[in-house]
């Protein structure tokens, strides 16, 4: 998939099926209106494309330093890739773009660059302070045909980012991987931590997260780890390890079951299948051992391996 980050001004190279939008998350809702697009430019042999913004709208708006994504930049490059969306086209969000008028978005960036398909969710909106709708973008259908995909919903609950998040910050991943249509992801890189781990019978790959990602609630989680291409399964704490010393950052370690390596500087990634239990101050290091057995069996039974 080609990246490219810029400002359309003039005609595109080849004809292209867009579609418009942040999609943090690239849910199931994002992933229908892709999918169209995709579909699309299979069928009239041209390429497919996401347009979208950089920085978030939201964070340029709002001021916020730190957006936290459920798909930051690197892991939406993975997603629309398997998508098998041909170009990404990145859109400074800058002033100038956050006080364009909707009607001079669509010349610039739809009409000047020869866009042949446009693919939106019902509720798009864009140009300054989200004046256009999708109703604008139907009356230049002698520009290029528009495809609005209708709301996708999960039990008559929208699919949407900031619902996603919300699970998340409750620890409820059925609807998380529900929603996503697979499991939740963090990416980073495995970093050493204070070798307590090592010393009750638990070794954890301590995570350095290589981008702003929303971070799941604490607690202990049954994992499905990635870590030099090859696949394991874990359990992951996320939180403050309070029966050491209450660590005010918050850490996310994980046991890998049956692995026994020396991973430091190693890409690890973890994909969020179950919230198994919130994260507890024991009374002494010897409880929070047998919890841990008992958690590592959990994880076993989750994942139907062999119990041992
Ligand atoms: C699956 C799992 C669950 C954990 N649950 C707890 C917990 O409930 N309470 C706690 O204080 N620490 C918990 N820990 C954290 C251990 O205290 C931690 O592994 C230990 O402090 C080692 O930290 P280190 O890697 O910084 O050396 C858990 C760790 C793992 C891997
Ligand atoms: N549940 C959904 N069903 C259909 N289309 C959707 C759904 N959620 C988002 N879309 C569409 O996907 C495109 C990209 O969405 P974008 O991220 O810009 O905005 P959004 O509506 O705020 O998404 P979200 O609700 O996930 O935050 C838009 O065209 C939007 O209308």
């Amino acid at each position: 998939m080609k990246v490219i980050e810029l400002n359309l001004t003039k005609k595109m190279d080849q004809p292209l099926a867009v579609a418009l939008g942040y999609f943090d998350g690239l849910h199931l809702g994002h992933q229908a209106v892709i999918k169209e697009v995709v579909d699309y430019a299979k069928k009239h042999q041209i390429r497919s494309a996401v347009m979208t913004f950089s920085p978030n709208p939201n964070q340029f708006l709002n001021k916020l330093n730190s957006p936290h994504l459920l798909t930051p930049h690197q892991e939406k490059i993975r997603v629309l890739k398997e998508l098998g969306v041909d170009e990404l086209i990145i859109l400074p969000f800058n002033e100038e773009l956050a006080k364009m008028r909707a009607t001079d978005f669509i010349q610039r960036y739809l009409i000047e660059p020869s866009i042949a398909h446009v693919s939106t969710g019902f509720d798009f909106r864009f140009g300054y302070r989200g004046e256009g709708e999708v109703t604008l973008l139907a009356n230049y259908s002698k520009h290029f045909s528009l495809n609005v995909t209708p709301k996708c919903e999960l039990n008559e609950e929208k699919i949407g980012a900031t619902e996603i998040k919300s699970y998340l910050a409750e620890g409820n991943l059925e609807k998380v991987t529900q929603m996503l249509g697979r499991p939740y992801r963090l990416r980073g890189v495995v970093v050493s931590g204070k070798q307590r781990g090592r010393q009750i019978g638990f070794p954890t790959a301590n995570l350095k997260l290589s981008e702003d990602y929303v971070i799941p609630k604490c607690g202990v989680y049954a994992v499905k780890v990635e870590v030099r291409g090859r696949h394991y399964v874990g359990m992951c704490n996320i939180g403050h390890n309070p029966t050491f010393n209450f660590n005010h950052q918050i850490c996310i370690e994980t046991y890998i079951l049956d692995f026994d390596a020396d991973i430091y500087g190693e890409e690890l990634i973890l994909d969020f299948c179950a919230y198994l239990r919130d994260e507890q101050r024991f009374s002494s290091i010897e409880k929070l051992m047998e919890q841990l057995a008992f958690d590592r069996q959990l994880v076993r039974s989750y994942f139907k391996l062999d119990l041992q």
